[in-house]
């Protein structure tokens, strides 16, 4: 069976009804014979709420500690994922950036990835446990928490699965798939089956917002298929892969 890394985003996480959901979608996934580690954002619109918050203290916050603040959503949906999943009768681990091995630099607000070394996960899953980590943060050289930048957990999840050597990082949000322009905006805008890095990219560039730039560039950087798909709808979603790669062949497409 394969290896996948499944991220989920806020809008899938946004309350406890929708965490004990998507901890019976991971937990489905386990149970066809995949070893899984996920990748969870923040609850819904918490990481916009942190910064409210923040902004109604001090106008002008220090950037070390807006990323001490804001990758405490992560762990708020981390712990309680894994004690969703631990709920459901199956074994979880939660695992902070740092503890997952995500080392970045020390650009606070919108830090790079430098390497991730994520041993503490692959015992998880060589234990026969799910790993969960959070998504959108790391640690730099000083010791000291960062974060990603809007948007950064689907890099997370493209990273952590370059570094697992996974067969799929699939990235559950809350539309079918990537679709030729927003659905939300444009009811009649058609789901795309498969599309390739470089016409996502294109995509990105003139405003679609439904992958992260960067996460797109760092998976074609590394050849890691995505399948973007709702975690509401057992529906197929997009495949998107490099021209030399037959979506078909990706696995945990049902
Ligand atoms: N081309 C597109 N295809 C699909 N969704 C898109 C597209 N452009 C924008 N979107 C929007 O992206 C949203 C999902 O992104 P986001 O809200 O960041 O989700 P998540 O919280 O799961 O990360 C969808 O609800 C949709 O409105
Ligand atoms: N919570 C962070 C990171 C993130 O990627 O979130 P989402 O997957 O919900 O877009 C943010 O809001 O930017």
């Amino acid at each position: 069976m394969a290896l996948i890394v499944q991220k989920y985003g806020g809008s899938s996480v946004a309350d406890t009804e929708s965490i004990k959901r998507v901890a019976r979608r991971i937990i489905e996934t386990r149970k066809k014979g995949n070893d899984v580690a996920v990748v969870v954002s923040a609850m819904g619109d918490t990481t916009d709420e942190l910064i409210d918050q923040a902004l109604s203290i001090d106008s002008n916050p220090s950037a070390r500690e807006m990323d001490m603040l804001m990758t405490a959503g992560e762990r708020i949906s981390m712990s309680l994922l894994a004690m969703a999943i631990h709920a459901q009768g199956e074994k979880a681990h939660s695992f902070t950036g740092s503890q997952a091995g995500f080392m970045t630099d020390t650009q606070y607000g919108a830090a790079h990835i430098r390497s991730v070394k994520p041993e503490r996960v692959r015992e998880a899953i060589s234990d026969g446990e799910i790993a969960i980590v959070a998504g959108f943060q790391g640690i730099n050289s000083l010791g000291d928490a960062t974060t990603l930048g809007r948007g950064g957990s689907d890099t997370s999840a493209v990273a952590l699965a370059v570094a697992l050597g996974a067969d799929v990082c699939e990235i559950y949000t809350d539309v079918d798939g990537v679709f030729t322009a927003d659905p939300r905006i444009v009811p009649t805008a058609q789901r795309i089956d498969s599309i390739t890095y470089d016409a996502i990219l294109e995509m990105a560039a003139s405003g679609s917002k439904v992958l992260a730039l960067r996460c797109v560039e760092y998976a074609r950087r590394f050849n890691m298929p995505i399948h973007v798909r709702s975690s509401f709808s057992k529906r197929k979603g997009t495949i998107v892969v490099g021209s030399d790669i037959n979506p078909v062949l990706i696995p945990n497409q049902d």
